[in-house]
């Protein structure tokens, strides 16, 4: 079948329950092609379910996920993971591969491609990482591993890519780095979609917010739309300010409320 380059991906009134406790509730939201989407939310509010969920990792006990208007439960599960690429949260190596092979994992959909390791050393190149190319996964330090974890995620060809919260382990070098790959895949037409907290990375590079709060979708928009004081501030507890400047925020969290 051929690829795809571009995918549309969609929650249909998306419910999930973990352990008898519903930790979704009635998500419909669509991700498109060429859009770069910060999902995000508190401690809990449901970030990494709805990133399991679209990646295929998780079940939804209610309503649907779509990919370009099919059931995502109906698509082979070897055609899935050519159309998305995911990055889960915390994520311990069990063996000690080197960064070089863990990378390769990425291209396994596509079976064994002639050029797989010049798309390695592009993809560790991508994030700074081309060092620890022959080094044990297990001797990394936890940014460098999130690193190679990364480079895993951006050498396949999927137009979905997830990832939940890439920049956490990440210095501020590799964080704005990080973002500006993502920023370059959605330009080209990619559909990114990004479990974050700092919440001015997310208004500077991303074109959609969603706004989580106890498993329901609080706001979706523009950051312009959903980073205000006062939403932000009901939904986190805190007062805050957001500082723009030729469409960059700077987030500032002022006190607990
Ligand atoms: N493996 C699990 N089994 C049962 N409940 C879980 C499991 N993982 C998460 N939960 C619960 O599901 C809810 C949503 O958790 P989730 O990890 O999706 O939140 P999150 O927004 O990603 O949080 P964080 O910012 O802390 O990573 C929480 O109430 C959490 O306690």
């Amino acid at each position: 079948m051929k690829e795809k380059k571009h995918l549309e991906a969609s929650c249909l009134k998306l419910g999930l329950e973990r352990h008898g406790q519903p930790v979704l509730s009635e998500i419909s939201c669509t991700f498109k092609p060429y859009e770069l989407t910060a999902v995000v939310g508190p401690n809990g509010a449901g970030k990494s379910s709805l990133l399991q969920c679209l990646a295929g990792a998780l079940k939804p006990t209610s309503g649907r996920i779509e990919l370009d208007g099919q059931d995502a439960e109906q698509v082979p599960a070897a055609r899935r993971a050519r159309l998305s690429a995911f990055l889960p949260q915390a994520e311990v190596p069990a063996w000690s591969l080197s960064s070089a092979d863990l990378v390769a994992l990425g291209l396994l959909p596509w079976g064994r491609p002639a050029d797989r390791e010049q798309r390695v050393s592009a993809a560790l190149n991508l994030v700074d990482a081309q060092q620890f190319a022959d080094r044990p996964v297990t001797q990394l330090s936890g940014g460098e591993l999130r690193r190679v974890q990364l480079a895993r995620l951006l050498v396949g060809e999927a137009p979905l890519l997830i990832a939940d919260e890439p920049t956490a382990a990440l210095d501020i070098r590799h964080q704005l780095q990080l973002m500006q790959n993502f920023r370059r895949q959605a330009d080209a037409g990619k559909t990114v979609v990004l479990a974050l907290h700092d919440l001015s990375l997310a208004a500077r590079f991303c074109d959609r917010v969603l706004l989580l709060q106890g498993g329901q979708l609080r706001a979706q928009g523009t950051a312009e739309d959903v980073f205000t004081p006062a939403l932000i501030g009901d939904v986190y507890g805190v007062s805050c300010e957001f500082r723009w400047r030729d469409g960059v925020a700077d987030f500032v969290p002022l006190d607990l409320l």
